[in-house]
């Protein structure tokens, strides 16, 4: 019998994107809730128990509702896009390349955390570099980053997109989380291995879909004697015999030029590029890829995946 799986959230923008990946796939079945039926509480319990993998496309709340709707019913399996679950002792954090350990721990659970899209690029600059002894646990870490406007679902696509929203933003680039206590920031310190809690500074430009993380650093703060050279090390070693981040060589960068938040749009991969001048002190850590890929619909897909392996 082919898996069964359900999206609960799967009219709304991850769920979408996560449907139309699944839509040439034989290997298993989507069952589908009736779009004017997607709030009724009563059909969500039959489609999610029915459900050998439910994918929970939804706000924390909803998400949280889901969970307890399948309260005893533990053959169904879960992957969760909000942030309801991702510092849960109970929940495998869905970030495959975080570590060795991880992809197994992906495979073998039964409630699976998806990473925000945010957390996934600051996590994937940070941690190889904790786990490699450059960073010490103490070191104050800032990221900077942008993020295309589907980042905030369809209310804010609505809000960007329609100038007769009574919401409407005009502004073509904008900074938020202005009091440093964005929802990511827990996500991000306790994958990240940081002691102290990071400053984030997340914003939204008027593109759909791709993001720019930065996690600028001072070689003199770090640990290890770090270079633009042995960081690069660290993160290439860190990501070998995958393909879905790729480390981009140091001369490459050096002579990348301008860096294009959508470079990555409509996939699901993610660049890590180490910036600087070997020798002067200082080094921008920059992570590319698209919020909607593997920032949520291409990550929760991927975990899918080896769930089912
Ligand atoms: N967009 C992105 O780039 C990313 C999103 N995420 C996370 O994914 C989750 C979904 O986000 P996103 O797809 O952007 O949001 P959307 O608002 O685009 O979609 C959410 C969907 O959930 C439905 N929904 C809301 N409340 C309930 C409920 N109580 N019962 C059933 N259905 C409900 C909505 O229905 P209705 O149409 O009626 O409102 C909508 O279809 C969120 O937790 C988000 O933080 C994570 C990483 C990136
Ligand atoms: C641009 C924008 O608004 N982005 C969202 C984050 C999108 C995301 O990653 O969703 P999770 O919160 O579930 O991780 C925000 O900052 O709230």
């Amino acid at each position: 019998m082919k898996p069964k799986i359900f999206i609960d959230g799967e009219h709304g923008t991850t769920g979408l994107q996560i449907r139309t990946r699944l839509a040439g796939r034989t290997d298993l079945e989507v069952i589908s809730i009736p779009e004017e039926e997607r709030r009724n509480k009563d059909m969500r319990a039959d489609y999610l128990r029915a459900a050998d993998i439910a994918i929970l496309c939804l706000p924390d709340d909803a998400s949280r509702e889901a969970v307890s709707l399948l309260h005893g019913h533990n053959d169904t399996r879960i992957i969760d896009t909000s942030t309801a679950h991702r510092i849960h002792a109970d929940w495998a954090y869905g970030f495959a390349e975080l570590e060795k350990a991880q992809r197994e721990r992906i495979k073998s659970a039964r409630l699976v955390a998806n990473p925000g899209c945010y957390p996934t690029g600051a996590i994937a600059l940070v941690r190889p570099l904790r786990d490699a002894g450059l960073l010490g646990s103490d070191h104050a870490i800032s990221v900077n980053a942008v993020s295309g406007y589907t980042g905030g679902g369809k209310q804010m696509i609505a809000q960007m997109e329609d100038p007769n929203n009574p919401e409407h933003i005009s502004a073509n680039n904008f900074l938020y989380g202005t009091t440093l206590r964005h929802k990511h920031v827990p996500e991000l310190q306790m994958h990240g291995r940081l002691e102290k809690r990071p400053i984030f500074s997340p914003s939204v430009g008027r593109f759909a879909q791709g993001m720019i993380v930065q996690v600028p650093l001072f070689l003199d703060q770090m640990q290890g004697k770090a270079s633009l050279k042995n960081i690069h090390e660290a993160l290439t070693a860190h990501y070998a015999g995958q393909d879905i981040v790729r480390v981009v060589p140091l001369e490459e960068s050096a002579h990348a030029g301008r860096i294009d938040a959508e470079e990555l749009a409509g996939t699901d991969g993610m660049k890590l590029y180490v910036f600087g001048t070997e020798g002067d002190g200082e080094v921008n850590l920059v992570a590319v890829l698209d919020n909607l890929g593997k920032g949520a619909s291409g990550a929760a897909v991927q975990n899918m995946d080896l769930m089912l392996s």
